[in-house]
């Protein structure tokens, strides 16, 4: 087990107005961590600044032991998947999906003429048929339903064996069978000794698969508790981060908040 990213006293300012305050958060390996809160309170900023794509105001960003501000950051993020609707926006709709994985190898958006070894290309393959896209390997990535788009952008950020792996809002949009899915799939994936630490946005404790660990409640840019899920997930927690009283059930691993009575 060792230390994948580490916010130190983390503010971001915007003009003038300061998104995120006093983060403090340390993420390990072994740990797959939920950012939940209500919409605007900061969770997107956390992952740019997670991935290298921002840089904070004061404070200290640290992934994979490289300090931002201090390393090449190209480098950095060779060793970090993302997915978000952001990155899916960014590949052209004629690539077909089994390009969309392979071409994460050479940190590209659309084939060229690239030349992809034999390694890369089996690899594909296996993470095509790990996230259910064997019958959607040859179709357009414009013609995907959410739910295969979702999948292959996920297939994509863990094409580099990154060794760390944030998701953004993976479950957004899905009717509920493509949800289940895709909640079965980030699960397993969750579950594995192999996988990287893994750090996902969302909006439904509903959408938080068996696995995850961790969980972060943000609130106004503040960190309103941090810890392990079991404990930190209550209807007081809950109800500070989102002002409301909630009831909150667990079931096979499985969370639900409904509002209080
Ligand atoms: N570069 C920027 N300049 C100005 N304001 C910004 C910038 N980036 C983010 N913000 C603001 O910071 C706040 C937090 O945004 P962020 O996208 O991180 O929230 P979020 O928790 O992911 O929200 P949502 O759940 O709605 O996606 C928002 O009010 C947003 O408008």
């Amino acid at each position: 087990m060792s230390n994948v990213l580490r916010f130190s006293d983390v503010d971001y300012v915007r003009d003038g107005r300061p998104i995120l305050s006093g983060i403090d958060w340390e993420v390990d390996s072994d740990q797959r961590w939920v950012i939940l809160g209500p919409n605007g309170a900061g969770k997107t900023t956390m992952l740019r600044l997670a991935t290298a794509n921002d840089y904070p105001t004061t404070g200290q960003v640290t992934v994979l032991d490289s300090t931002l501000g201090k390393v090449d950051i190209f480098e950095l993020r060779n060793r970090i998947g993302f997915a978000s609707s952001a990155t899916a926006r960014r590949i052209p709709a004629n690539e077909t999906v089994r390009d969309v994985v392979l071409t994460a190898a050479y940190s590209v958006e659309g084939r060229w003429n690239e030349e992809y070894d034999s390694l890369d290309e089996r690899q594909a393959e296996r993470i095509l048929a790990e996230w259910d896209l064997v019958d959607f390997a040859d179709h357009r990535f414009g013609t995907l339903s959410d739910g295969e788009r979702k999948r292959a952008m996920i297939a994509r950020a863990v094409m580099t064996d990154p060794e760390l792996l944030l998701l953004d809002e993976p479950s957004a949009s899905l009717d509920l069978g493509a949800r289940e899915r895709l909640l079965q799939l980030l699960s397993g994936y969750a579950q594995s000794p192999y996988s990287p630490a893994m750090i996902m946005v969302t909006h439904h404790v509903e959408e938080i698969p068996p696995g995850f660990t961790h969980v972060l409640l943000l609130r106004d840019g503040r960190v309103q508790a941090a810890g392990p899920i079991d404990e930190t997930l209550t209807a007081d927690a809950l109800g500070a981060t989102f002002g409301m009283e909630f009831e909150v059930t667990q079931r096979n691993g499985r969370y639900s908040a409904v509002a209080h009575a």
